[in-house]
């Protein structure tokens, strides 16, 4: 499983984060794609040269981000959808075509706004291509957010779906329109203090804090990760600093993180959040923390060499 947010500090710089939920690494690190890196999009996609930072691994001198955002704050991240997922056998003419394992690369070094992302989807087909034979195509859906907005991208049977996200998060299967209208039967929940009452001769008080949120549910399947790390954002107050919106962006990615023993899947493995990571568009650094080392890294663009030509990784 795998969980994601987006929201803006009070001065509205993005922040934008992930979960990933899986049994095992794939020896990820944050790699930074400058801009005069000679990307070869897989079809006939054009590159149009943002420099990128993520969370990723290179394979054939290719960067295959699982999340990463760019120098114009446009962010994205790549959540499992098997059962639904379903891309192009094969490139369609008169549309970009764009290989599924380059999805968030080709975002990124696109486009400079969500908007722009979500005119451009309008005639792109994602091909399920593979790297390389080492590396199944993975099926996926993205969350894009920026300063503005968040939308969900979603490619089934039925073709391109791009979702206005209004709630500014995502965790896995079913579709985003699933998540998005189970979130009524939530609605009862808030983060108010209750009051005691009287019920035939008895006066009823409280536990204590949290009880208006009784029925939030807790357990860690997708819905369930959806609506409470919905209702994490959307409750979280505003925050002012690159310290206490990056405290907001981990703690509320932790409401809906994986702890290992909770949950198996189908090989009998536990999942966990194998390591947390986001980025903020005020500082343009990336963090992360994993399962094992709860430390948050930062590590900031100016960490690379943005004059070179060559991926870099750390
Ligand atoms: C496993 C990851 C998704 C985690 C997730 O959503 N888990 C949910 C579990 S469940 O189904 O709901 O049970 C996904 C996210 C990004 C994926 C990676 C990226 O797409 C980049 C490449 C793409 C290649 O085609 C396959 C390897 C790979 C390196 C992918 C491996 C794997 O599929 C990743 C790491």
């Amino acid at each position: 499983m795998c969980s994601a947010v987006r929201f803006v500090d009070a001065e509205g710089n993005l922040y934008f984060g992930r979960n990933l939920d899986w049994e095992c690494g794939y020896g990820e690190k944050i790699v930074y794609t400058p801009a005069d890196y000679a990307y070869q999009p897989a079809f006939n996609a054009e590159d149009r040269n943002h420099a990128v930072i993520g969370v990723g691994i290179v394979v054939d001198d290719t960067p295959l981000y699982f999340d990463c955002a760019n120098d114009a704050g446009l962010a994205v991240a790549g959540l499992n959808f098997p059962g639904y997922a379903q891309y192009a056998e094969d490139s369609v003419n008169f549309t970009t075509n764009v290989a599924a394992y380059e999805f968030p690369l080709w975002v990124a070094r696109s486009f400079t706004s969500v908007d722009e992302v979500a005119e451009a989807l309008k005639n792109v087909t994602i091909v399920a291509k593979q790297i390389n034979d080492q590396y199944p195509v993975a099926m996926l859906h993205w969350i894009i957010g920026d300063a503005t907005r968040s939308i969900v991208v979603e490619y089934t049977a039925s073709g391109m779906h791009v979702y206005d996200n209004d709630i500014d998060v995502m965790t896995n299967q079913p579709e985003f329109p699933v998540h998005r209208a189970n979130l009524i039967n939530y609605i009862n929940c808030t983060p108010t203090m209750v009051k005691p009452v009287k019920w035939a001769g008895a006066e009823l008080k409280p536990w204590g804090a949290g009880l208006s949120a009784h029925g939030l549910p807790g357990d860690p399947n997708s819905m369930s990760r959806f609506v409470r790390i919905a209702y994490a954002n959307a409750h979280y107050p505003d925050k002012q600093g690159e310290k206490d919106n990056v405290t907001r962006l981990f703690k509320t990615l932790s409401s809906a993180a994986m702890i290992e023993g909770m949950s198996a899947m189908a090989d009998g493995q536990f999942e966990k959040t194998m390591f947390t990571s986001g980025y903020s568009a005020k500082t343009k650094t990336y963090y992360m923390a994993t399962y094992d080392d709860p430390t948050i890294v930062a590590t900031p663009v100016s960490d690379f060499d943005a004059t070179s030509n060559k991926l870099q990784t750390k």
